[in-house]
């Protein structure tokens, strides 16, 4: 497995979150978590960021124990994500963004030691990023003046460019207004066939045409896991969660 989580366990105050969480991510599997609001997706994803620490419980990447690495090891090891709000810098051109992120991966030594090959290099493998996001077009573009759905593809642009194992995708869809869910969607079919892909998603369409593999989480508990077909026919998912949509 790529990604295994071990019984994770979070608690705020007395607000237990999350409880005993486990499950894996096989290479190149797409995943989506799905549940109402408040369920604790976001608080899951945040513990296997690193951005929380968890009470207890395992991450492992590759069979390696990452629960005690900060959030930047993490990235370093190979799990990178995006975040459900835009956090883009407003005004610094696209290809600018995804060329320091590039050089983030490698490590600055490498800027001083190489400094104009290296900078090829770097500029090369940021355009191929954007082609394959089809974002070409925006690369002298700051992301304030783009389209939503082209931000978060940005976001995807930035998370490709720490050639990560795994990506977690925090509401790819979330603000896409509905004209731009297409490219979006696109984008993220067109990802790497060999990255595994953990998305948190509310837009059932998506999560329905996407997953290979659904995970539902209420109350901080997985209360179902399988494919798309046998979520569907899930009673106590359809109850509780996917109601008129299924
Ligand atoms: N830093 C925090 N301090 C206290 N409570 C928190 C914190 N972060 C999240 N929570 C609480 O934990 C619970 C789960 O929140 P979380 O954001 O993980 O849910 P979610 O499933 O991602 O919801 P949504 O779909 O609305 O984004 C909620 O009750 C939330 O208020």
């Amino acid at each position: 497995m790529t990604l295994s989580i071990r019984k994770l366990d979070k608690s705020f105050g007395g607000l237990h979150v999350t409880r005993s969480v486990s499950f894996d991510l096989g290479r190149g599997e797409r995943v989506a978590l799905i549940g109402p609001n408040g369920a604790g997706k976001t608080t899951l994803v945040n513990l296997i960021s690193g951005t929380l620490k968890p009470g207890g419980g395992e991450v492992l990447l590759e069979g390696r124990r990452l629960t005690h690495l900060s959030q930047a090891r993490r990235v370093a090891c190979g799990l990178a994500r995006t975040f459900q709000i835009t956090t883009l810098p407003a005004h610094m051109p696209v290809l600018n963004q995804v060329e320091m992120a590039i050089h983030a991966r490698l490590g600055m030594a490498h800027r001083w030691w190489r400094p104009f090959s290296a900078c090829r290099e770097v500029r090369d493998e940021a355009w191929s990023i954007l082609e394959r996001l089809a974002l070409e077009p925006a690369a002298a573009q700051a992301p304030s003046g783009l389209a939503y759905g082209e931000q978060r593809l940005v976001e995807m642009a930035l998370a490709l460019a720490l050639r990560p194992a795994v990506l977690m995708l925090d509401e790819p869809m979330a603000g896409v207004p509905r004209g731009e869910g297409r490219t979006v969607l696109r984008a993220l079919e067109d990802l790497p066939g060999s990255l595994s892909i953990l998305m948190i998603e509310h837009d059932m369409d998506l999560v329905f045409s996407f997953a290979q593999r659904i995970i539902v989480l209420a109350e901080g508990r997985i209360m179902a896991e399988g494919t798309p077909d046998e979520i569907r026919r899930h009673p106590e998912v359809r109850a509780a969660y996917l109601g008129a949509k299924s």
